[in-house]
């Protein structure tokens, strides 16, 4: 039984189909510790891995950054790769370069072929996002777009519209990250997953976060969700599981789910 539509990449369901999707991200500071992470991460077998750049100090070097993505992709195993640069208005790290330098490294990194899936946030200035349609078109990279808001969640409503929005924009893939402030707000997102996927024909990636959001990273594939963002080594976010724990939960509902 399919609950989430599958990511791709060559014309390839990532993770053999299965469903969800298990990511896990990396977010060392240096080269040592990002291809430390990696080698811990690969041997727990994620179905995709993320780099988080923004936590990169070498991040103004392109040069380097391409160079780590080469060896990232040398080292993963075949896992398909997702490369995100999380601005800090939407909950990432400081980064001393401008959104002319982002894309520039964007297009160096897509260009190099390291990198299976390219992240851009819907609320990047226009140009930005247009020009990352573009580049993943030329690329063969899939574009992820997202949201994310750290302090709240907005309406169910306003989530599906965000949904639709990353569509008509261009995306390849949909994803909404959101803060609940109480239990009603993880049945928001569970709801507007359900619903986002009669609105539009894209994957979609949704997650609550934090503690009762954690939740959602549990069974809201169910509702649609094709990707739980896991803990690997390090979280990347609030709420994030370990792998481990995931995959113990995962086993319970897949068999429970059976027809
Ligand atoms: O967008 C997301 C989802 C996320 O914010 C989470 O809550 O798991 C973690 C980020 O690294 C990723 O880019």
């Amino acid at each position: 039984m399919a609950f989430t539509r599958p990511l791709e990449v060559n014309g390839k369901p990532v993770g053999g189909g299965g469903e969800p999707l298990v990511c896990a991200p990396l977010v060392g500071r240096d080269e040592g510790a990002v291809l430390g992470e990696l080698d811990a991460i690969v041997a727990k077998r994620p179905d995709l891995l993320e780099w988080r750049v923004d936590f990169f100090s070498g991040i103004a070097d392109s040069g380097r950054v391409v160079e780590l993505a080469r060896e990232i992709r040398k080292r993963a195993g075949g896992i398909p790769i997702i490369f995100t640069r999380r601005s800090i208005r939407e909950g990432g790290e400081t980064i001393g370069i401008s959104e002319d330098e982002v894309l520039a490294m964007y297009q160096a990194v897509a260009r190099s072929g390291a990198v299976d899936f390219i992240d851009c946030e819907l609320s990047s200035e226009p140009r930005h996002f247009a020009a990352a349609v573009e580049l993943a078109r030329e690329t063969g990279t899939k574009l992820i777009a997202s949201f994310h808001n750290f302090q709240k969640t907005p309406s169910a409503e306003e989530i599906v519209a965000t949904f639709v929005s990353m569509e008509k924009a261009g995306a390849d893939v949909a994803k909404v990250a959101v803060m609940p402030q109480g239990l009603e707000d993880v049945l928001t997102v569970l709801q507007a997953t359900l619903q986002g996927q009669k609105a539009i024909s894209l994957p979609i990636i949704s997650m609550s976060m934090g503690t009762y959001g954690s939740l959602s990273r549990l069974f809201g594939w169910v509702f649609g969700s094709s990707v739980s963002f896991a803990v690997g080594q390090k979280a990347s976010a609030p709420g994030q599981v370990p792998i481990e724990d995931l995959r113990k939960v995962l086993e319970v509902l897949q068999r429970s789910l059976k027809p």
